[in-house]
């Protein structure tokens, strides 16, 4: 079973080509797979298919707005097997692997999300480098909410980006103390605001265009980016600072990435890179029951 192994500012993931949809991925299986001692180790999954061989097998109950049959989706899974809407960082790893591998011969087309339609504009794509712009759409700012780490008590802005977040500006956190923070456990939440979990990011506040993140996300844990988490950052910065529109640079541990804001909607601009490929041994697979 042929893999491909690629990150986003080192937010991993394996990449199954799966374009007719073969491929069983009960949760279990994707869990194992994922696990970076029993499996390969990834963040995330992200299989290769066209949006109709999805619908036309129930893994799509059907086609998401804007997503036409023969579109290529991203079937996203976080490491733990649960689905998740979208994936910011995700896509652009998704894009890069369609102009590399020759399944996509066009530089700006859209990649099937169950968020939507995400169409992208991939600036440069060798094997191994890419370059990737995705338009995330619209941004919806749900109010807000807090989150508890280390006993301490952050206030956030719930921002739903096709998926949830809570992104919690601190204005008194330096680079170093955000660096500092213990996020090997979950931050609480209020399920009562989140009743389908929350990726919770903690930022410093815009300075000279850019702010810090660290993140902990849904279904996976810390990671060292989150490409949706980095759109709710800038949304929030922005915020805090009196802004509604602008350009922020998102510094995460794995990197930077550009998001722009502008009239509720949202784009994000950053590097994709391959990093191996493979093939996973079947009877390893098929033993996972
Ligand atoms: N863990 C997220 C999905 C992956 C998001 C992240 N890897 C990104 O790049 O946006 C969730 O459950 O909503």
């Amino acid at each position: 079973m042929e893999f491909s192994k690629g990150h986003g500012t080192e937010n991993d993931f394996v990449i199954l080509p799966d374009p007719d949809v073969a491929l069983a991925l009960p949760a279990h299986r994707i869990a194992a797979l994922c696990d970076r001692r029993r499996g390969l180790g990834a963040d995330g999954l992200l299989r290769v298919a066209r949006a109709g061989a999805l619908a036309a097998v129930g893994v799509l109950p059907e086609l998401p707005e804007g997503v036409a049959a023969d579109d290529w989706f991203m079937d996203y899974r976080n490491g733990d097997g649960s689905i998740a809407e979208m994936c910011g960082n995700g896509v652009r790893v998704f894009a890069h692997y369609l102009r590399a591998t020759g399944l996509e011969l066009r530089d700006e087309f859209v990649v099937g999300s169950r968020a939507g339609a995400r169409p992208v504009r991939v600036h440069a794509a060798d094997h191994v480098h890419g370059d990737v712009t995705v338009d995330m759409g619209r941004v919806r700012e749900l109010g807000a909410s807090t989150a508890t780490v280390g006993g301490r008590v952050l206030e956030g802005i719930g921002i739903d980006v096709g998926n949830p977040h809570l992104a919690c500006v601190d204005p008194d956190l330096t680079p170093a103390s955000l660096a500092a923070l213990d996020l090997t456990a979950a931050p609480g939440f209020d399920p009562g605001f989140f009743p389908e979990g929350v990726n919770i990011e903690i930022l410093t506040a815009l300075a000279d265009g850019a702010v810090q993140m660290r993140v902990h996300e849904r279904g996976v844990g810390e990671t060292r980016s989150c490409g949706t988490g980095t759109v709710a950052a800038a949304v929030a910065a922005l915020r805090a600072h009196g802004d509604s529109d602008g350009k922020v640079e998102v510094r995460v541990p794995g990197g930077r990435v550009e998001v722009s804001v502008d009239g509720g909607r949202a784009a994000l601009r950053g590097p994709s890179v391959l990093v191996a490929g493979g093939q996973i041994d079947d009877r390893w697979w098929t033993e996972l029951g």
